[in-house]
């Protein structure tokens, strides 16, 4: 199969890969069409399936994967989502969001003035690309559980229910 994933950005392409292991995976360059900090799920959400949407009509596609990041407040709280979707030629949706963890207040006034998770992320970590790398959710779970891993859980969650559907 030939799946495309709307993202260039490494973590997202090698997460796709290692759950479509025996298949063609494509990183393309799309549009989320929603703000680069979305700030809340529908947003995100909105983000996964527009990457999603575009990535299938590339040629001799089978699947399109979107991955998107972003946050969503509680109450006075604000969380780290992220959401998935994936498209088949037929233009069945599936959708699914991964783990969540609250973000720290420093990071969260960082947000509300207006800066990227990411941004804010290499500023608090003097790192450089720790959106491509092990991602805010790996800096604040010690390494426990990083981007890539959340993203994989992602991809698996949407796969398992694009290939249920297959057998109905
Ligand atoms: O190239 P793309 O596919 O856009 O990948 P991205 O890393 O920018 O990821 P998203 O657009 O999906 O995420 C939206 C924003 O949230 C940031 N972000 C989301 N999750 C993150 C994480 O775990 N660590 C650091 N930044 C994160 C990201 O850098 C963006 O500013
Ligand atoms: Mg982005």
């Amino acid at each position: 199969m030939k799946v495309y994933i709307g993202s260039q950005n490494p973590t997202k392409i090698n997460s796709v890969k290692k759950v479509f292991s025996e298949d063609e995976v494509i990183g393309v360059d799309v549009e989320s069409k929603v703000s680069a900090q979305p700030f809340s799920d529908e947003e995100t959400l909105e983000g996964a399936i527009n990457r999603a949407r575009e990535s299938v009509t590339m040629k001799k596609a089978d699947l399109g994967i979107g991955l998107e990041g972003g946050v969503m407040e509680i109450g006075e709280d604000l969380y780290l989502c992220n959401w998935g979707a994936l498209i088949d030629r037929k233009e069945n949706l599936y959708t699914a969001s991964g783990a969540r963890i609250r973000l720290p207040d420093q990071i969260k006034q960082g947000l509300e003035k207006g800066l990227e998770l990411g941004e804010v992320m290499d500023q608090f970590t003097e790192k450089e690309n720790v959106r491509k790398n092990e991602g805010a959710i790996g800096i604040f779970t010690y390494g426990e559980i990083e981007r890539a891993e959340m993203f994989i859980h992602i991809v698996k969650l949407l796969t398992g229910q694009w290939r249920y559907d297959q057998l109905q």
